[in-house]
């Protein structure tokens, strides 16, 4: 396939090297120093376009997709809030649009395990629960959208918990999530159900960004030839 990467920092070329792997062709690499780069016209050389870059650029380089009328992935985070002006653009085009907070499958499946967890505690009072994801300091949002994104299907599957906070709850319902900045971490997310006289925890760990990159060349792979929004559910069938 011919891809348009937009964004070439630690996602992008770690999804560079993974897609020239996979036998395709890069035939538009988009950054900061070369964003008027970033047409229409040029997306339109591109069968698919793949998106990291940060969460203020984010929905207008979607928007230029639709335009162009190639399926975008994406993968920033930290622009949510504005989903469904996204969702209008993309149906407005007749678009693709695949989102995930976390490509990697180790997490989607902890995605699995946590909302199983929950639905096994949610009549468990006496454990309260609280997350903890750590990442690099270079990392512009906290929480973590993959934090968000347990915390979401937490709370749809355990009644005792409907908000998160990252600072000290206020009341039982809020769930503390605190976001560590640290080193070089590609990213933890850990899950805490706590009682007077245990815990259990669990805890997905990344060893590199590899599992996020293919992860996305996949559901590039997988965007070809389809419309509307798309999800790793779609994906991985689970
Ligand atoms: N969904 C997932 O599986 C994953 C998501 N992420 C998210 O992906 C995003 C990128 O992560 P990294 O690559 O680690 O960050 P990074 O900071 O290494 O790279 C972002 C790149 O985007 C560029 N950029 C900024 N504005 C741009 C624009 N308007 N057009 C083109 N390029 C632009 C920057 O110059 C930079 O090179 C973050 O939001 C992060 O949270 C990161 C890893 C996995
Ligand atoms: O910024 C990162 O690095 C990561 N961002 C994603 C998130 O916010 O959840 C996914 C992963 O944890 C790495």
């Amino acid at each position: 396939m011919k891809i348009a990467l937009i964004g070439y920092g630690k996602m992008g070329k770690t999804i560079e090297q993974i897609a020239l792997d996979r036998g395709h062709e890069l035939v538009l690499t988009i950054d900061i120093t070369n964003q008027h780069d970033l047409t229409v016209e040029n997306l339109r050389k591109a069968d698919v376009a793949i998106e990291f870059t940060i969460p203020t650029s984010a929905t207008a380089n979607y928007g230029l997709c639709f335009e162009a009328g190639i399926p975008v992935v994406s993968g920033t985070t930290g622009w949510l809030d504005r989903k469904t002006e996204v969702l209008d653009e993309m149906n407005k085009h007749n678009g693709t649009f695949f989102y995930a907070s976390n490509f990697s499958l180790g997490v989607n499946l902890f995605f699995a395990l946590n909302k199983k967890l929950a639905a096994l505690m949610a009549n468990r009072p006496e454990y309260d629960i609280s997350m903890e994801e750590v990442h690099h300091t270079q990392k512009l949002d906290a929480p973590s959208g993959t934090a968000i994104t347990l915390a979401e299907e937490l709370f749809e599957n355990h009644p005792g918990k409907k908000s998160w906070t990252l600072d000290k709850p206020t009341s039982p319902e809020q769930m503390q999530i605190t976001a560590i900045r640290e080193g070089q971490v590609p990213g933890i997310h850990r899950i805490k159900y706590e009682s007077e006289v245990d815990h259990i925890l669990i805890e997905h760990s990344a060893k590199s960004r590899q599992g996020f990159a293919l992860g996305a060349v996949l559901a590039a792979e997988f965007s070809f030839g389809k419309k509307g929004m798309l999800t790793m559910n779609d994906l991985l069938n689970l």
